[in-house]
Protein backbone atom coordinates (compact mmCIF):
# COMPACT_ATOMS: atom_id res chain seq x y z
CA UNK A 1 0.00 0.00 0.00
CA UNK A 2 1.30 3.14 -0.95
CA UNK A 3 2.18 6.07 1.88
CA UNK A 4 -1.00 8.24 2.54
CA UNK A 5 -0.61 11.71 1.27
CA UNK A 6 -0.13 13.95 4.35
CA UNK A 7 -0.09 17.78 4.83
CA UNK A 8 1.74 19.75 6.76
CA UNK A 9 0.42 23.07 7.65
CA UNK A 10 3.19 25.42 6.56
CA UNK A 11 1.82 29.35 7.81
CA UNK A 12 4.48 29.19 10.58
CA UNK A 13 6.64 27.33 12.83
CA UNK A 14 8.61 23.78 12.53
CA UNK A 15 7.14 22.68 8.95
CA UNK A 16 10.42 21.14 8.50
CA UNK A 17 10.93 18.50 11.59
CA UNK A 18 7.36 17.30 10.85
CA UNK A 19 7.99 16.99 7.75
CA UNK A 20 11.39 14.76 8.29
CA UNK A 21 9.55 12.86 11.13
CA UNK A 22 6.40 11.92 8.69
CA UNK A 23 8.42 10.87 5.56
CA UNK A 24 10.23 8.71 7.84
CA UNK A 25 7.13 7.22 9.14
CA UNK A 26 5.76 6.11 5.48
CA UNK A 27 4.11 9.31 4.03
CA UNK A 28 4.40 11.26 1.41
CA UNK A 29 4.31 14.77 2.59
CA UNK A 30 3.28 17.97 1.15
CA UNK A 31 2.84 21.52 2.39
CA UNK A 32 0.00 23.33 3.00
CA UNK A 33 -0.39 27.26 2.37
CA UNK A 34 -3.63 26.84 -0.48
CA UNK A 35 -7.38 25.74 -0.27
CA UNK A 36 -6.42 23.39 -2.55
CA UNK A 37 -3.33 21.88 -1.25
CA UNK A 38 -5.72 21.39 2.11
CA UNK A 39 -8.35 19.67 -0.62
CA UNK A 40 -6.16 17.03 -2.12
CA UNK A 41 -4.30 15.58 1.80
CA UNK A 42 -5.53 12.98 3.06
CA UNK A 43 -4.67 13.68 6.56
CA UNK A 44 -3.19 17.09 7.61
CA UNK A 45 -0.78 18.07 10.37
CA UNK A 46 -0.58 21.59 12.53
CA UNK A 47 2.66 22.11 13.66
CA UNK A 48 4.15 23.96 16.59
CA UNK A 49 5.18 27.25 16.65
CA UNK A 50 3.31 30.40 17.84
CA UNK A 51 -1.01 29.96 17.79
CA UNK A 52 -1.65 33.46 17.45
CA UNK A 53 0.43 33.85 14.43
CA UNK A 54 -1.15 30.66 12.73
CA UNK A 55 -4.34 32.39 13.83
CA UNK A 56 -3.45 35.14 12.08
CA UNK A 57 -2.34 33.96 9.28
CA UNK A 58 -5.54 31.60 8.74
CA UNK A 59 -7.34 34.23 8.28
CA UNK A 60 -5.26 36.09 5.88
CA UNK A 61 -4.67 32.59 3.89
CA UNK A 62 -8.58 32.13 4.40
CA UNK A 63 -8.03 28.79 5.65
CA UNK A 64 -10.25 29.00 8.06
CA UNK A 65 -13.92 27.57 6.77
CA UNK A 66 -12.28 24.96 4.31
CA UNK A 67 -10.17 23.62 7.06
CA UNK A 68 -12.84 23.63 9.85
CA UNK A 69 -15.00 21.82 6.75
CA UNK A 70 -12.80 19.53 5.85
CA UNK A 71 -12.42 18.34 9.87
CA UNK A 72 -16.26 17.99 9.78
CA UNK A 73 -15.91 15.50 7.37
CA UNK A 74 -13.24 13.32 8.52
CA UNK A 75 -9.90 14.55 8.18
CA UNK A 76 -7.30 12.77 9.87
CA UNK A 77 -5.40 15.72 11.95
CA UNK A 78 -2.48 15.88 14.34
CA UNK A 79 -1.43 19.22 16.06
CA UNK A 80 1.81 19.74 18.40
CA UNK A 81 1.86 22.40 20.88
CA UNK A 82 0.46 25.26 19.11
CA UNK A 83 -1.38 22.36 16.64
CA UNK A 84 -3.04 21.21 20.18
CA UNK A 85 -4.32 24.86 20.59
CA UNK A 86 -5.30 25.19 17.07
CA UNK A 87 -7.13 21.98 17.47
CA UNK A 88 -8.78 23.07 20.61
CA UNK A 89 -12.59 23.78 21.11
CA UNK A 90 -11.89 25.93 24.02
CA UNK A 91 -8.86 27.52 25.35
CA UNK A 92 -8.07 29.42 28.62
CA UNK A 93 -5.50 32.08 28.74
CA UNK A 94 -4.97 32.76 24.76
CA UNK A 95 -4.61 36.14 24.13
CA UNK A 96 -7.07 38.67 23.43
CA UNK A 97 -9.43 37.59 20.65
CA UNK A 98 -7.55 34.73 19.79
CA UNK A 99 -9.53 32.42 17.61
CA UNK A 100 -9.26 28.19 17.03
CA UNK A 101 -9.82 25.58 14.37
CA UNK A 102 -11.21 23.27 16.67
CA UNK A 103 -12.45 19.96 16.76
CA UNK A 104 -11.13 18.49 19.19
CA UNK A 105 -14.04 18.57 22.40
CA UNK A 106 -11.29 19.93 25.13
CA UNK A 107 -9.82 23.09 26.92
CA UNK A 108 -6.49 24.12 26.51
CA UNK A 109 -4.91 26.14 28.72
CA UNK A 110 -2.30 27.89 26.60
CA UNK A 111 1.36 28.58 28.36
CA UNK A 112 0.31 26.33 30.75
CA UNK A 113 3.57 24.83 32.60
CA UNK A 114 4.75 28.77 33.47
CA UNK A 115 7.24 31.32 33.01
CA UNK A 116 10.25 29.24 35.11
CA UNK A 117 9.54 26.21 33.30
CA UNK A 118 9.14 27.60 29.77
CA UNK A 119 10.77 24.37 28.47
CA UNK A 120 11.56 20.55 29.85
CA UNK A 121 11.69 17.07 28.78
CA UNK A 122 10.06 14.52 30.37
CA UNK A 123 9.41 10.44 29.94
CA UNK A 124 6.02 9.74 29.26
CA UNK A 125 4.15 6.20 29.05
CA UNK A 126 2.07 5.87 26.47
CA UNK A 127 0.88 2.79 24.97
CA UNK A 128 -1.57 3.70 22.10
CA UNK A 129 1.55 6.07 20.97
CA UNK A 130 3.81 2.68 20.80
CA UNK A 131 5.61 3.44 24.32
CA UNK A 132 4.00 0.94 26.72
CA UNK A 133 4.67 -1.44 28.93
CA UNK A 134 8.37 -3.09 27.62
CA UNK A 135 8.87 0.06 25.33
CA UNK A 136 11.09 2.71 25.70
CA UNK A 137 9.34 5.53 27.56
CA UNK A 138 8.23 8.42 25.22
CA UNK A 139 10.59 11.52 25.66
CA UNK A 140 9.02 14.63 25.32
CA UNK A 141 9.86 17.98 24.70
CA UNK A 142 8.04 20.88 26.19
CA UNK A 143 8.34 24.16 24.92
CA UNK A 144 6.29 27.04 26.47
CA UNK A 145 3.96 24.06 26.27
CA UNK A 146 -0.14 24.05 26.60
CA UNK A 147 -1.75 21.05 28.80
CA UNK A 148 -5.38 20.22 28.31
CA UNK A 149 -7.25 21.09 31.56
CA UNK A 150 -10.83 19.22 30.42
CA UNK A 151 -11.97 16.68 27.93
CA UNK A 152 -15.62 15.80 26.84
CA UNK A 153 -16.40 12.26 27.10
CA UNK A 154 -15.39 10.88 23.23
CA UNK A 155 -11.56 11.85 23.90
CA UNK A 156 -9.21 9.44 25.20
CA UNK A 157 -6.15 10.60 26.87
CA UNK A 158 -2.75 9.63 25.86
CA UNK A 159 -0.20 10.49 28.36
CA UNK A 160 -0.06 12.72 31.32
CA UNK A 161 3.03 13.92 32.99
CA UNK A 162 4.27 11.32 35.29
CA UNK A 163 6.51 13.28 38.20
CA UNK A 164 6.84 17.04 39.28
CA UNK A 165 4.93 20.16 39.96
CA UNK A 166 2.40 19.17 36.29
CA UNK A 167 1.84 15.26 37.51
CA UNK A 168 -1.08 13.84 36.35
CA UNK A 169 -1.46 16.66 33.35
CA UNK A 170 -2.92 15.92 30.31
CA UNK A 171 -0.09 16.36 27.33
CA UNK A 172 -2.01 13.89 24.43
CA UNK A 173 -5.17 13.00 23.32
CA UNK A 174 -7.37 11.59 20.59
CA UNK A 175 -10.49 12.19 19.46
CA UNK A 176 -11.56 9.76 16.60
CA UNK A 177 -9.31 10.92 13.58
CA UNK A 178 -7.78 13.94 15.64
CA UNK A 179 -4.37 13.75 17.63
CA UNK A 180 -2.78 16.28 19.70
CA UNK A 181 0.08 16.72 21.84
CA UNK A 182 1.41 19.21 24.20
CA UNK A 183 5.37 18.36 23.18
CA UNK A 184 7.56 18.39 20.39
CA UNK A 185 7.88 14.57 18.95
CA UNK A 186 9.15 15.79 15.99
CA UNK A 187 12.27 17.25 17.46
CA UNK A 188 14.71 14.23 17.82
CA UNK A 189 14.73 10.89 16.22
CA UNK A 190 11.38 9.00 18.26
CA UNK A 191 9.07 8.84 15.47
CA UNK A 192 6.47 7.08 17.05
CA UNK A 193 3.91 9.13 17.34
CA UNK A 194 4.05 10.37 13.48
CA UNK A 195 3.65 6.34 13.02
CA UNK A 196 0.50 6.49 14.81
CA UNK A 197 -0.61 9.38 13.05
CA UNK A 198 0.21 7.66 9.83
CA UNK A 199 -1.32 4.49 11.19
CA UNK A 200 -4.50 6.64 12.13
CA UNK A 201 -5.02 8.28 8.38
CA UNK A 202 -4.40 4.38 7.20
CA UNK A 203 -6.76 3.29 8.85
CA UNK A 204 -9.25 5.87 7.73
CA UNK A 205 -8.44 5.48 4.54
CA UNK A 206 -9.36 1.59 4.69
CA UNK A 207 -12.98 2.31 6.47
CA UNK A 208 -13.42 4.52 3.79
CA UNK A 209 -12.20 2.35 1.07
CA UNK A 210 -14.95 0.00 2.36
CA UNK A 211 -17.68 2.41 2.85
CA UNK A 212 -17.41 3.21 -0.98
CA UNK A 213 -17.02 -0.51 -1.85
CA UNK A 214 -20.22 -1.22 0.02
CA UNK A 215 -22.41 1.75 -1.66
CA UNK A 216 -20.92 0.37 -5.23
CA UNK A 217 -22.06 -3.07 -3.85
CA UNK A 218 -25.46 -1.65 -3.30
CA UNK A 219 -26.18 0.51 -6.10
CA UNK A 220 -25.21 -2.80 -8.50
CA UNK A 221 -27.61 -5.13 -6.43
CA UNK A 222 -30.12 -2.70 -6.70
CA UNK A 223 -29.77 -2.54 -10.48
CA UNK A 224 -29.16 -6.06 -11.40
N1 LIG B 1 6.09 25.36 21.07
C1 LIG B 1 4.89 25.80 20.83
O1 LIG B 1 4.24 25.45 19.86
C2 LIG B 1 4.44 26.85 21.79
C3 LIG B 1 3.00 27.24 21.65
C4 LIG B 1 2.85 28.70 21.99
N2 LIG B 1 3.08 28.95 23.38
C5 LIG B 1 1.48 29.18 21.54
O2 LIG B 1 0.70 29.68 22.28
O3 LIG B 1 1.19 29.03 20.41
Amino acid sequence: MSGPLIGVLALQGDVREHTHALRASGAEVVPVRRRSELAAVEGLVIPGGESTTMDRLLKVFELYEPLRARIADGLPVYGSCAGMILLADRILDGAGGQGTVGGLDVTVRRNAFGRQVDSFEEDLDAPLLGAGEGDPPLHAIFIRAPWVEEVGPDVEILATVRSGPAAGRIVAVRQGVLMATAFHPEIGSDHRVHRAFVDLVLAHRRREESAAADLEAARVTRRG
